[in-house]
């Protein structure tokens, strides 16, 4: 078998509209295990006739060749976003060519979740869940993304679907976090012709990574959308023992993600210029009662644990930042370098 010239070893991925393979340069069959390693690479094969939108293939190609190309003038490697090695097409498919990756970021977290057992005053004991992932590793991690999400965002680009599957690593590097998927993202000032800047779809963004202003269908949304998806993402790279801030159902419901919302963060303010005059903001706002914020420490208590370490007390800032609803207080990925990296 043959995929635009490819040999596919192995399906390691895939989404409703795509289908990712491990592959071997066709030429490198004879050769010998060592070099195969060197000539295998990541194909992700889509049929544009079965894309719904927002997935657009076309529109993915164009950003990442447009962040490619970028990227070659630069005098600094930006390792932190996928580089687009080539694209190939038959009359069905697109096959788009990557570096080939070891692992998402959820496959991180849960290799950082141990079984513990616990001891009770009273001689009993139980097991509990522990994400033992080190606070300085999360650190990294996170300045990684940030200057992945800041050369996107510099480039004019709204990444719109950052969760931990969209986020690998190589085995050499598990620190150096690669942003992928780049299916639905949005390129400014008009999404190649296929979205109005105040007419956006609001349909993006994976589950418990919806931004607040997201869930209200704000249509003119910013890249601000990217960097609350991050914050969340924070909280779940630190948590006690796994598990999201959110319910579960937050994932599936949009209702109960907005109400986990307001309990976790707070009401938004009364008169949130981002979603002032939206109809569904004027309805929460007579019908929900105001709800104050959780602190912090409850939040991500790992990052209060003693010592507080240098690291904590940036990613706390950071958190809290992330986290406003207001997106001209919420941090750009730029200014989220400047606490982490001062
Ligand atoms: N370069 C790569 N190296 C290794 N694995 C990869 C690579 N690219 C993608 N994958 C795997 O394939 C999965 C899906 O990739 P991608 O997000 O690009 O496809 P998609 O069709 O947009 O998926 P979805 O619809 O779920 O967002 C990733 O989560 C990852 O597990």
């Amino acid at each position: 078998m043959d995929a635009l010239g490819w040999k596919p070893l192995a399906k390691i991925g895939g989404g409703r509209f795509s289908d990712i393979y491990r592959v071997l340069k066709s030429d490198s069959e004879n050769n010998s295990a060592n070099n195969e390693e060197q000539q295998l690479f990541a194909l992700k094969l889509v049929d544009p006739d079965d894309e719904k939108p927002p997935h657009n293939i076309r529109n993915e190609i164009k950003i990442l060749s447009d962040l490619k190309n970028a990227k070659e003038g630069q005098d600094a490697v930006i390792p932190n976003v996928i580089n687009l090695i080539s694209v190939s097409s038959n009359n069905i498919e697109y096959g788009l060519l990557f570096p080939l990756l070891d692992m998402t970021l959820n496959h991180v977290i849960k290799s950082h979740i141990k079984s513990r057992t616990i001891f009770n005053s009273d001689g009993t004991m139980k097991m509990r869940k522990v994400n033992t992932i080190p606070i300085d590793s999360a650190f990294k991690i996170v300045v990684g993304l940030m200057k992945g999400l800041d050369w996107i965002h510099k480039n004019g680009v709204i990444h719109r679907d950052i969760n931990p599957n969209n986020i690998l690593f190589g085995r050499e590097n598990p620190e150096m976090p690669v942003i992928i998927d780049f299916g639905i993202s949005y390129q400014e000032p008009y999404n190649n012709g296929l979205e109005k800047p105040n007419k956006k779809f609001t349909d993006i963004a994976t589950g418990i990574y919806k931004a607040p202003e997201l869930l209200l269908s704000k249509r003119d949304y910013s890249n601000k959308v990217d960097m609350w998806a991050v914050g969340i993402l924070i909280t779940v790279i630190l948590s006690k023992d796994g598990k999201p801030i959110f319910e579960q159902d937050s994932m599936y419901s949009d209702l109960v993600l907005l109400s986990n919302i307001l309990a976790t963060f707070g009401s938004p303010p009364s008169d949130w210029s981002d979603c002032k005059g939206l109809t569904s903001f004027d309805s929460l706002n007579r019908t929900f009662f105001t709800k104050s914020p959780k602190p912090l420490e409850e939040i991500v208590p790992r990052l209060f644990e003693e010592p507080e370490t240098l690291s904590s007390s940036k990613l706390q800032k950071t958190i809290t930042g992330l986290t406003k609803y207001e997106t001209s207080e919420r941090l750009s990925a730029h200014d989220a370098l400047a606490i982490l990296l001062c």
